[in-house]
C-alpha cells in the first residue's frame, strides 16, 4: 500500500505547481538541498519515493519495499516513473500529481537518465542540476557513512554522467560551497520561473 501524498488543504480547482527534478551526482546534496528548499518555503513539497532501500538506511524520507513488493507495484501501474540505480529500485508514484494541488512545486530527486521520460510524463517539469567537484563528492560520501567504500566507489564513479540533450528547462546549482548559498541560488530559480 503507498502512503497517500500529503495534499494539504487543496481543494479540485487548486493551481498544480510544476514537478522539479534535482538531479546530479550522489553525494552532491540534492536531499539536502531539497530538505533546505522546503523548509524555506511550505509551499514546495517534496515528493516520497518508493525505494527498494533497507528501512534503516537513513536519510531521505523515502518508502522502503522489498524487491518483490516494487514488482507488484509496477505491475499495478502504481508508478508515474520508475527506474533502478545503485543496484536500488526507485520509483514516483501517480500520487504525485495530487501533490502538486496548490503548491508551488514538487521537489523531486530523479536519476539523470529519465528526465527526458519525466519531460514526457509530466507537463510542466523543470530541472534543477546541482554540482560540485568531484573531491568535494567524495569527502561528502565518506562523510556521510551511508555506502560502505565500494558503494561509495561505484557512485563516484557513476558522477560524470551527463544530462541528456533535449531538456527545455534546465538550471544549474553550484553547492561546492555552503549549502545556504545553493538554497538561495535555488530559491531565485523557482521564484524567478513563478513570475
Ligand atoms: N553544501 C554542503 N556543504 C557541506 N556538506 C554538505 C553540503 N550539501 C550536502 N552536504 C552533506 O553531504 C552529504 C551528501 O548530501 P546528500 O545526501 O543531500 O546528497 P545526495 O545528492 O542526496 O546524495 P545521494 O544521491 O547519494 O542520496 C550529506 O552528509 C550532507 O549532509
Ligand atoms: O546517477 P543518477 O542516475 O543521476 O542517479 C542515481 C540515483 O541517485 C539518486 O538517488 P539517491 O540520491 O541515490 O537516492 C537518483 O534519484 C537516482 O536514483
Amino acid at each position: 500500500m503507498i502512503a497517500p501524498a500529503d495534499t494539504g488543504c487543496a481543494g479540485p480547482g487548486a493551481a498544480r505547481g510544476p514537478v522539479i527534478a534535482v538531479v546530479g551526482p550522489s553525494g552532491v546534496g540534492k536531499d539536502s538541498l531539497m530538505s533546505g528548499l522546503a523548509v524555506a518555503d511550505p509551499r514546495l513539497r517534496s515528493m516520497r519515493r518508493v525505494i527498494t532501500r533497507a528501512p534503516e538506511a537513513g536519510g531521505e524520507d523515502y518508502q522502503p519495499v522489498s524487491e518483490a513488493e516494487f514488482a507488484a507495484l509496477v505491475a499495478a501501474d502504481v508508478f508515474a516513473l520508475h527506474w533502478q540505480a545503485h543496484g536500488l529500485h526507485y520509483g514516483i508514484p501517480r500520487d504525485i500529481e495530487k501533490l502538486r494541488l496548490g503548491a508551488s512545486g514538487v521537489l523531486v530527486n530523479l536519476s539523470r537518465a529519465v528526465l527526458l521520460q519525466a519531460q514526457e510524463v509530466f507537463d510542466d517539469f523543470r530541472v534543477i542540476s546541482v554540482t560540485a567537484s568531484a573531491e568535494v563528492l567524495a569527502a561528502r560520501l565518506s562523510a556521510r557513512g551511508r555506502e560502505d567504500a565500494a558503494e561509495v566507489q561505484r557512485r563516484l564513479a557513476r558522477a560524470s554522467l551527463a544530462l541528456p540533450e533535449g531538456l527545455q528547462q534546465v538550471y544549474e546549482v553550484d553547492n561546492s560551497g555552503a549549502l545556504s548559498a545553493a538554497i538561495v541560488q535555488a530559491q531565485a530559480i523557482i521564484q524567478a520561473e513563478r513570475a
